[in-house]
């Protein structure tokens, strides 16, 4: 199966034009999802399809490469068998981690573990299982970030890293990291942003005594806790919660919003559209 994802000016004709040149090329659509926002003017599309023959592909991206220049659309194409190339992160909480390794090994999440890289030795996270993914510790200081970030830039090249996880990774990555990393990078905040920024979200929720804390899964930017949001979900709490349970009704949260989050991301689900982003549900 491929995925076609574009977004261009919006104008008449866009989901048939596309439709009748799949169909041309033997493309068979099995999900179709698209999107006009009035306010900008921006079109936004999602094609699920596989090809009825597969070396028509060539063709086919050629085709599609004509029809976005005649669009000035930007767009990607996905195949989803390929399954991309995933670098994940961790600081002293592996909750997340060990969520989306599980989801992994049961096929729920269609990705390739290429490694998992720590600021904290490979005992802070005891007896859990890796499956085998090569563990990195990256130690970092406020002086050595940057010495620290060039071993993760290798890293990444040298795995053909398509995708980054900060799963509760603990460190703010550059501006020079996250620009690189731009729209490749998914952190989990633990707060339903934008309330709460920062490193110590529940203790500030409970200072607050709000009723409801929540999760949020965006794209890295330089701008802390800014990216755009690709996911949010929240939890019912009350008077009686104090930060460490609140911290423990949080993890949870924090589980099922990143695993969405990198899943809607690796099934093309996911268009960027400024700050912001538009997203296709499955
Ligand atoms: N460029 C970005 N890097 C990171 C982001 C981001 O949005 N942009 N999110 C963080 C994750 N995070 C909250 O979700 C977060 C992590 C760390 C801190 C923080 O203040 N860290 C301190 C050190 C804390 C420590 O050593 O325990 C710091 O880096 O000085 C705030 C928010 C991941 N990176």
């Amino acid at each position: 199966m491929f995925v076609l994802c574009m977004t261009c000016n919006t104008r008449m004709g866009i989901v048939s034009r596309y439709s009748d040149l799949l169909f041309k090329a033997g493309g068979n659509i099995l999900e179709i999802n698209q999107y006009n926002e009035t306010d900008s003017g921006l079109f936004f599309m999602r094609i699920a399809f596989v090809l009825t023959d597969e070396s028509k592909q060539e063709t086919l991206t050629s085709e599609l490469t004509e029809l976005a220049t005649r669009l000035e659309a930007r767009w990607t194409l996905h195949d989803q068998t390929q399954p991309q190339r995933v670098l994940l992160m961790v600081s002293k909480f592996d909750h997340c981690l060990i969520d989306l390794l599980y989801r992994w090994r049961i096929g729920e999440l269609k990705m390739q573990p290429v490694a998992i890289v720590s600021n904290h030795p490979r005992e802070s996270l005891g007896a859990v299982d890796l499956y085998g993914i090569p563990f990195h510790h990256l130690r970092v200081t406020p002086t050595t970030k940057p010495q620290q970030e060039a071993r993760l830039l290798d890293l990444i090249q040298s795995t053909g890293t398509q995708l980054t996880v900060l799963a509760r990774y603990m460190q703010v990555l550059s501006d020079e990291m996250s620009t690189h990393l731009q729209g490749q990078c998914i952190n989990i905040h633990h707060s339903f942003l934008p309330g709460f920024k920062g490193a110590r979200p529940y203790l500030q929720a409970w200072k607050r005594g709000v009723k409801l804390i929540g999760a949020t899964a965006h794209y890295v930017t330089p701008d802390l806790d800014e990216g755009p949001i690709i996911e949010q979900d929240v939890e019912r709490i009350n008077h009686a919660d104090t930060e460490e349970t609140l911290i423990r009704k949080g993890r949870d949260v924090e589980r099922r919003v990143l695993a969405r989050a990198v899943r809607y991301h690796l099934q093309g689900r996911v268009i960027l559209n400024g700050a912001r982003t538009v997203v296709f549900p499955d």
